[in-house]
């Protein structure tokens, strides 16, 4: 398939690496032309881990929008989730048609929703857009030309807005291991990181701003407390879904299907063993800063989603909500404040059914 790829973080670069690898041709497209500087002059994506050891080559490597998506079949957002609002007027303003489908790789929580509300604001009708409920890598950028992916998704949710079964056959052949689940609703509320990252964002923000993040997030900051809080969370992510009439499974089964928690786990009741013993997560270093995407994206754009779903459905969350106020003074930031609210979504005002009947319309 010709596909473009958005985004040159860690997400992008492996992406590049996987979909190149496979014979697809990439166009590998960053905003700026400092971050792709370096890939430019390697001819590529330098990458190790789990998609082996290499350089892919993509085709064409631009900061040229227009370029990138000229004569693609799909484009694949792989991008931190606040930026797509910014991407879907963009890729509208560059003339992405309202049938190619557009891929989300991760959309998280609300992704496909933020995507479609601005796309369609610009005056035209949004395309079909696939969300997945988390990025299909572990990874991080240790070099500016390169990846190191240390996990790559075994199962992993996805759901689509407009075209169903079809879109999301096409975005299977790209990433193997998708499963398809009963709409977005369901995918956005698996998203794995809105669990995982706001209880010790806030309960260590201390020790991230003491140290620069000089312990492991998933290991040192796993507290006994720590896991509790995130056990608690992960009951209100469960009885939201629940609301929205989805069985999903908990944070350490969720995790177990991605493979950031080990298959031989067998209690997934001990939230601090399973994930602190997660070979891909356990060497990862804490945020920098209470600047980093932990505090920013995984609550305006994963708590916020979130509460705002929970508030449709009637649930009640007060962890998630003693966790948002908390981190929003602690950041000194208003997350609404372009944030992925339920206007941004497209759905204020509406009733639980009609948020159902919404996803749900193909
Ligand atoms: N990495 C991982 O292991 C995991 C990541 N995820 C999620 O996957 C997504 C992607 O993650 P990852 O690739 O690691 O993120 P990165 O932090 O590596 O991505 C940074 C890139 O995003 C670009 N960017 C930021 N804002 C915009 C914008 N408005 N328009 C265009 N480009 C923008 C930056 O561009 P520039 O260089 O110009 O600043 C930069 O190149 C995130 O949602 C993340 O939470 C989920 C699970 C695991
Ligand atoms: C470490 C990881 C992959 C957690 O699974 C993550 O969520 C992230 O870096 O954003």
């Amino acid at each position: 398939m010709k596909v473009a790829v958005l985004g040159a973080g860690a997400g992008g670069a492996a992406s590049v690496a996987e979909l190149v690898q496979a014979g697809h041709d990439v166009h590998f497209w960053a905003r700026s032309a400092e971050t792709l500087e370096p890939h430019i002059k390697l001819g590529g994506v330098a990458y190790e881990g789990k998609l082996g050891e290499g350089v892919a080559r993509p085709a064409l490597i631009t900061t040229d929008l227009k370029a990138a998506i000229d004569g693609v079949d799909v484009a694949v957002v792989v991008l931190p989730t606040f930026s797509h609002s910014a991407i879907a007027s963009a890729l509208a303003g560059a003339g992405w048609s309202s049938s190619k489908p557009v891929v989300l790789n991760p959309g998280h929580t609300g992704g496909a929703l933020e995507f479609a509300e601005t796309f369609s604001r610009t005056g035209r009708a949004a395309p079909p857009v696939v969300e997945f409920s988390t990025l299909t890598y572990v990874a991080r950028k240790y070099r500016p030309d390169g990846v190191t992916v240390s996990g790559r998704a075994k199962q992993l949710k996805a759901a689509a807005l407009k075209g169903g079964s079809e879109v999301l056959e096409i975005a299977g052949k790209l990433y193997p291991g998708l499963t398809p689940v009963a709409d977005v609703i369901a995918s956005d509320l698996s998203n794995v990181n809105m669990v995982l990252h706001p209880p010790a964002a806030v309960l260590a923000a201390a020790w991230v701003e003491a140290t620069g993040g000089n312990f492991t997030f998933y290991v040192d900051a796993m507290t006994p407390g720590v896991a509790r809080v995130m056990k608690q969370l992960d009951d209100e992510r469960l009885a939201v879904a629940k609301a929205f009439g989805h069985d999903l499974p908990n944070l350490v089964e969720e995790m177990k299907l991605l493979g950031t928690v080990e298959a031989d786990v067998v209690d997934t009741s001990d939230f601090r063993a399973a994930i602190a013993g997660g070979e891909a997560n356990k060497r990862i270093k804490g945020p920098d800063s209470l600047e980093y995407r932990y505090y920013k994206e995984d609550f305006g754009h994963g708590l916020l989603p979130f509460l705002e779903l929970a508030k449709i459905a009637g649930v009640e969350t007060p962890v998630a909500h003693s966790l948002y106020s908390l981190a929003q003074i602690a950041v000194g930031t208003d997350y609404r404040k372009g944030g992925r609210t339920a206007e941004a979504m497209g759905i204020a005002g509406m009733s639980r059914d009609q948020v159902i009947q919404k996803v749900r319309a193909q």
